[in-house]
C-alpha cells in the first residue's frame, strides 16, 4: 500500500472517530517520513485546483462577496493547506492547521527532516475545532458561526460550548452515515447553498433625469451574474404616473427602457420595471433608493408607511430638507423616522445627463451603518461612478441640499455677463456659509466632509452645470432685459418637467435664519432669498455683504419690506431694493 493510501485511511479513522486524532497524527508521521523537497513536489503534483471540491470556491467568493469572514480549520498540516487556503482567497491568518516541526541544518540553516507536530495547535487534539473556534470568537464580536465539513471533528465543532452555531454537513467527497445523521443540513452539492442564499432585492423611488440615470447604474450592476452575485437582477423603479404622448408613461418606459420625457437619450436597460404604484414598487425590496424631488418626499414616505418588507434598507439621493415649526428635518431623517429604516445617503458631484454618457462621476455614500452602505456601494460603482464610503450622512446631506441655495447665486453671476472671478467669489462663500450652517445646525458634522465630492466637488459641478444656475440665470437676464419672469414659468419652459430645488430650499432655509437671528451671520445665503424674491435686484448676488445688510421691517402688514439698515442714509423706491440703496 502506498504513502496516500495509509495516510487515506488513517485521516478517514480519525474523521469518522475510531481513532484519536493525536495517534492518527503520530502515525501519520511515521508513514509520511517527508522532507521540505517532498512537499514541495507534492503541490506541485496536485494543485490546489485539482484538490477542489466541486462548487467550493464558488460559494466562499459568494459568501465573502456577502461580506462574510471564512476560516478555514483543518486537521491537515499547514504546509499543505495554506496554498488551498490561497487558491480560496482565504487570509492565512484565518487558516488553523497542524504544524510540522522540523530539524534544521546547522550549516544551511534549512529544515531537512520531519520531527513531529507542533501540539499547541488546537488541531492537533480532539475537540480542536471547537477550540479554533473558540479562539476565532475570542478576538472578533461575531453573532453566528457556521462549520460546513464532512468529518466527526467538524461535526463537534457545533456539539461543544462555545463552537459554532449550526453545522452543515457535506457528502460532496464522501458521505459519513454518523456525521449526514447529526448535522443540521446534509448537502452533496455546495451549489444547494450558493443557491439559497440571500439575493437583495432593489427598488428605486422615483423617476426624474437622476433617478434614472443612477437606475440605470443599478440595473448594469444588479445584471451580472457570477459567483459574487447578491442581487436580483430586475430592478423595479416607481414611476409618478403621467401620460406621455397619449401612452402612460410607465408603459413607455417598459417597451422601450426608456423614459423619454425625463432621460431621453439613455436606454435603463431591460431589467428595469416600471411600476405605476409605488407601495407595489417596494413591496418586495430590500435595498430602496429614494430619489424623488425633496417636496415630495414627505408625501412619499407617508404612503409608505407600514408597507415596506421587515429589515429592509434605504438610501436617499434627493437633496433637500423639510422645515417644520419643531426645526429643520433631513429627508434621510424623515425617512428614517416615519419608516422605522435606516437610511444613508448618496451625494457628490453627480449630474444626471454626464452620468448617462458615463463620463467619470464621483459620489459619496455618508452612513451610520456600515454594512449598509457597503451593500449600497456595489449597486451603484461603476468604471466611471466612484463611489466612497463616509461617515458624516448628516455632513454629506447638507452640503447636497445647501450648494442649491449657492447655484442660484452663481446663475444670478452668469446672468450680470460677470466672468469666472466673480462666480469663485460666491462659491468661495457659498462653502464658508454651507459649512457654519450645517455645523451650527448640527454640530458633529466633520469638517474635512466639505471638502469631499459631496462638498466642493458638487458645490463646483452644480454652479457651472446645474438647472439651479441655468433657470437664475435666465431669470436675472429676464430681470435686466425689463422682462421680469417667474422661477415657475422658467422651471415649466427650460427643465419641462424637472424640479428645481434651490428656491425652494432657500425659502426653507431662510426660515430657519430668520427664526434663529441668524440672517446676518450668512450673507450670501440672505441676499440670494432676497433676490429671488424680489427685494433687491440681481447685481446683489455679488454684492452680498450690503445685500444682507439691509434689515426687513414689518410695517403692521403681512408683506416684507427691505430698508437700509443705517436709516439716515437714502432709500431707493418703493419697498424693493435698488441699486442706489446699494450705493448708500
Ligand atoms: N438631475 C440631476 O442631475 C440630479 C443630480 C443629483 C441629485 N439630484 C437630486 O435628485 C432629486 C430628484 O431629482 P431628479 O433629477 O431625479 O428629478 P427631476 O427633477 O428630473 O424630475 C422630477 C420628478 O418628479 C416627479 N414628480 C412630479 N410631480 C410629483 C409628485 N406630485 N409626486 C411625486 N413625484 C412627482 C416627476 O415624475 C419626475 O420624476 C432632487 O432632489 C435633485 O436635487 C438631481
Ligand atoms: O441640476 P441641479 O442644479 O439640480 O444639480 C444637480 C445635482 O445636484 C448636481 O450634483
Amino acid at each position: 500500500m502506498g504513502v496516500k493510501e495509509q495516510v487515506e485511511i488513517l485521516t478517514n479513522k480519525a474523521m469518522d472517530g475510531s481513532l484519536s486524532l493525536e495517534q492518527a497524527l503520530d502515525e501519520r508521521l511515521n508513514i509520511i517520513n517527508c522532507s521540505p523537497d517532498d512537499i514541495k513536489r507534492f503541490i506541485k503534483a496536485h494543485p490546489p485546483a485539482s484538490r477542489m471540491a466541486p462548487g467550493i470556491k464558488d460559494l466562499i467568493t459568494s459568501l465573502q462577496a456577502r461580506g462574510k469572514a471564512i476560516y478555514l480549520i483543518s486537521g491537515g498540516f499547514r504546509e499543505l493547506t495554506l496554498p488551498i487556503a490561497a487558491y480560496l482567497g482565504i487570509p492565512k491568518e484565518n487558516v488553523f492547521a497542524n504544524r510540522m516541526n522540523w530539524q534544521w541544518d546547522d550549516e544551511t540553516g534549512m529544515p531537512t527532516r520531519l520531527v513531529g507536530f507542533d501540539m499547541s495547535e488546537p488541531t492537533a487534539h480532539n475537540q480542536g475545532k471547537p477550540q479554533a473556534i473558540a479562539r476565532i470568537r475570542q478576538r472578533n464580536p461575531y453573532n453566528t458561526v457556521v462549520m460546513i465539513g464532512d468529518g466527526i471533528t467538524d461535526l463537534e465543532a457545533v456539539q461543544t460550548t462555545g463552537g459554532a452555531d449550526l453545522f452543515i454537513g457535506s457528502g460532496v467527497v464522501v458521505e459519513r452515515p454518523a456525521v449526514a445523521r447529526e448535522a443540521d443540513w446534509y448537502v452533496y452539492d455546495y451549489n444547494d447553498l450558493l443557491r439559497t442564499m440571500q439575493r437583495y432585492s432593489v427598488a428605486m423611488v422615483g423617476s426624474g433625469a437622476w433617478a434614472c440615470a443612477a437606475v440605470r447604474m443599478i440595473a448594469q450592476n444588479t445584471q451580472v451574474d457570477d459567483a459574487a452575485d447578491e442581487f436580483v437582477d430586475d430592478v423595479r423603479m416607481w414611476v409618478y404616473e403621467e401620460d406621455f404622448e397619449g401612452k402612460k408613461l410607465t408603459e413607455v418606459i417598459n417597451t422601450t427602457h426608456v423614459n423619454p420625457k425625463y432621460f431621453p437619450e439613455f436606454d435603463l436597460g431591460p431589467n428595469v420595471v416600471a411600476v405605476p404604484n409605488i407601495v407595489d414598487a417596494v413591496a418586495d425590496a430590500d435595498l430602496i433608493v429614494f430619489c424623488a424631488p425633496h417636496q415630495f418626499m414627505h408625501n412619499i414616505c407617508k404612503q409608505l408607511v407600514g408597507k415596506i418588507k421587515p429589515g429592509a434598507m434605504a438610501i436617499s439621493l434627493t437633496k433637500g430638507m423639510r422645515v417644520r415649526p419643531e426645526g429643520p428635518q433631513l429627508i434621510s431623517q424623515m425617512v428614517r423616522r416615519l419608516l422605522g429604516i435606516d437610511c444613508c445617503v448618496l451625494m457628490g458631484a453627480n449630474i444626471a445627463t454626464d452620468i448617462g454618457r458615463e463620463q467619470l462621476s464621483e459620489a459619496v455614500i455618508g452612513y451610520d451603518n456600515l454594512d449598509a452602505a457597503q451593500l449600497f456601494q456595489k449597486i451603484f460603482q461603476r468604471p466611471y461612478f466612484r463611489v466612497s464610503l463616509l461617515p458624516d450622512p448628516v455632513g454629506a446631506e447638507m452640503c447636497g441640499t445647501l450648494k442649491n441655495i449657492v447655484a442660484l447665486g452663481a446663475g444670478m453671476v452668469d446672468g450680470l455677463g460677470l466672468g469666472p472671478n466673480s462666480k469663485a467669489a460666491v462659491i468661495r462663500q457659498g462653502l464658508v456659509e454651507m459649512r457654519a450652517f450645517s455645523k451650527a445646525l448640527y454640530p458633529s458634522v466633520r469638517d474635512d466632509t466639505f471638502m469631499e465630492c459631496c462638498g466642493i466637488g458638487d458645490l463646483v459641478a452644480t454652479c457651472y452645470g446645474g438647472r439651479n444656475r441655468l433657470v437664475a440665470c435666465e431669470w436675472t437676464k429676464a430681470q435686466l432685459a425689463g422682462k421680469p419672469r417667474t422661477f415657475e414659468d422658467l422651471e415649466a419652459e427650460l427643465l419641462k418637467g424637472q424640479k428645481l430645488q434651490g428656491v425652494l430650499t432657500s425659502n426653507e432655509v431662510q426660515e430657519i435664519l430668520k427664526m434663529r437671528g441668524w440672517e446676518g451671520q450668512y450673507p450670501l445665503f440672505t441676499t440670494v432669498n432676497r433676490i429671488i424674491n424680489g427685494y433687491l435686484p440681481p447685481k446683489y448676488a455679488v454684492d452680498f455683504v450690503a445685500g444682507a445688510k439691509y434689515h426687513i421691517r414689518r410695517p403692521g402688514t403681512e408683506d416684507e419690506e427691505i430698508v437700509p439698515s443705517r436709516p439716515k442714509r437714502p432709500a431707493g423706491a418703493g419697498g424693493v431694493a435698488t441699486a442706489s440703496m446699494h450705493a448708500a
